[in-house]
């Protein structure tokens, strides 16, 4: 048993729900809601529970930036779209790809993050980018 409660025990006089997942992938990853305010009273997981609230204000600050970095992202590949579609030429560059995928290697190295996180980020950014490329040519995406 994991020390915040796995799902379907009983914490204190509380009962962990359950929520299972349809798109789970392997093993239980079955759901467990915290109630914080319930659990925060009770003293085996108070600690705990503090704690991932804590980081789950630091998540929601992270995603925020996330989203805002990512706009700006898709901003600057929708107008080398438009350039693109301008000059004649295809969304996809594999040259540049590939240095991109060689240098986000090393950050992710240097920053301690797994670089097989940092691959598929890579990846879908780019395929997301090359589809909206596409859509650009086609004239579906306005300026
Ligand atoms: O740099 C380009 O040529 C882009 O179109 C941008 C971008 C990217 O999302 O970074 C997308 C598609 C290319 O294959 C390479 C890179």
């Amino acid at each position: 048993m994991g020390s915040v409660g796995s799902p379907g025990d009983t914490v204190g006089s509380m009962h962990v729900k359950n929520e299972a997942h349809d798109d789970d992938i392997e093993g239980d990853w079955s759901g467990t809601v915290i109630d914080a305010a319930q659990m925060r009273r009770d003293p085996k997981v108070e600690h705990e529970v503090e704690r991932i609230e804590t980081l789950r204000g630091s998540i929601d600050n992270l995603d925020g930036a996330m989203v805002a970095i990512l706009a700006e992202r898709f901003r600057a590949t929708d107008e080398i779209g438009h350039a693109k579609a301008a000059a004649g030429f295809g969304p996809e560059d594999p040259e540049r790809e590939r240095e991109q995928a060689s240098r986000l290697r090393d950050l992710a190295e240097h920053a301690g993050l797994d670089a097989g996180i940092a691959r598929r980020y890579m990846e879908f950014v780019v395929s997301e980018a090359k589809r909206r490329h596409q859509e650009i040519a086609e004239g579906r995406v306005g300026r």
